[in-house]
């Protein structure tokens, strides 16, 4: 994907939606010893742009991810959303925190109830929050299957009925029928062939430029997070140990990031 797809005007105009500071999570291990699967990872999410997070197996990025979605708490530090700490023991505000993410996982064949035809699956968000009546359905599916540029027809079909890279979309479809101001996603692209890859890749740069979406991409494919983001967070062994503009990417002298980089790229 050609990286001029990203308006880079944008990336000195933003302000931090999301920011993290000196965010930690150990893990006790059986037999007393602890890991440290984040360590002091400070970081902020421009709104209206995209951060990538790479790094290999074990760095911490799920880790991470999970506590920025507040499936985890964090041993210490702070999250802030729009300038507010969030607070994990207050559970009205971790509710409509929770309205503002989403996340789009890699398989997306166990999200979805193989019993549902995809426009309840895309609505289940509304339905859950009694904002739809089941008439309604198959118009606002409609509205976010022409998001994704997937035809309507599709809303009468089942989950096993479409391929890998159809699904994907309906997962990104349902994850903005919430409406959030962030979305993450966890790898959701990898399983995909290149050229499908390529075409969500495109699809969700031009969703982020018409609606002003925040995007976290968590993934191994170093390429693939420069070509899509504007800022990219480089984790190893817990630790961010790069934190830079995608334009500047190849440029980095950290060790790391530069094996990273040479692992794809002939420089
Ligand atoms: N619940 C847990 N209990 C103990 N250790 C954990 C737990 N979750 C993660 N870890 C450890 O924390 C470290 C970071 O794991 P994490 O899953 O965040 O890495 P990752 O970068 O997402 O890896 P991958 O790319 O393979 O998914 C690893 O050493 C892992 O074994």
């Amino acid at each position: 994907m050609d990286r001029n797809v990203i308006d880079s005007d944008a990336i000195a105009a933003a302000t931090p939606l999301l920011r993290v500071e000196g965010l930690c999570k150990s893990f006790a291990l059986p037999g007393g010893s602890i890991v440290k699967a984040c360590d002091s990872i400070s970081l902020t999410v421009d709104e209206g742009q995209s951060l990538g997070i790479v790094g290999e197996s074990g760095s911490g990025k799920t880790t991470l991810m999970k506590m920025l979605m507040q499936l985890i708490p964090a041993s210490s530090g702070t999250i802030y959303f729009q300038g507010h700490a969030i607070d994990c023991r207050n559970k009205s505000q971790q509710l409509e925190y929770h309205q503002h993410i989403q996340m789009v996982f890699q398989d997306s064949t166990s999200a979805f109830n193989p019993r549902m035809k995809v426009a309840d699956s895309l609505c289940e968000p509304l339905y859950n929050q009694g904002l739809l009546k089941g008439r309604d359905s198959v118009e606002v599916a409609a509205t976010y299957l022409d998001m994704v540029e997937l035809s309507k027809d599709i809303a009468y079909r089942y989950p096993h009925e479409l391929s890998g890279g159809q699904r994907q979309r309906i997962a990104i479809a349902r994850a903005l029928v919430a409406h959030p101001d962030i979305i993450i996603f966890d790898e959701a692209t990898s399983a995909l062939d290149v050229s499908v890859q390529d075409t969500i890749a495109r699809l969700l740069v031009k969703l982020q430029k018409e609606h002003g979406y925040t995007y976290i991409f968590v993934a191994h494919d170093i390429a693939f997070v420069r070509c899509i983001c504007h800022k990219v967070a480089v984790m190893h062994k817990g630790k961010l140990v790069d934190y830079l503009a995608a334009d500047t990417l190849v440029q980095s002298d950290n060790p790391y990031t530069r094996r990273l980089i040479q692992s794809v790229y002939e420089i």
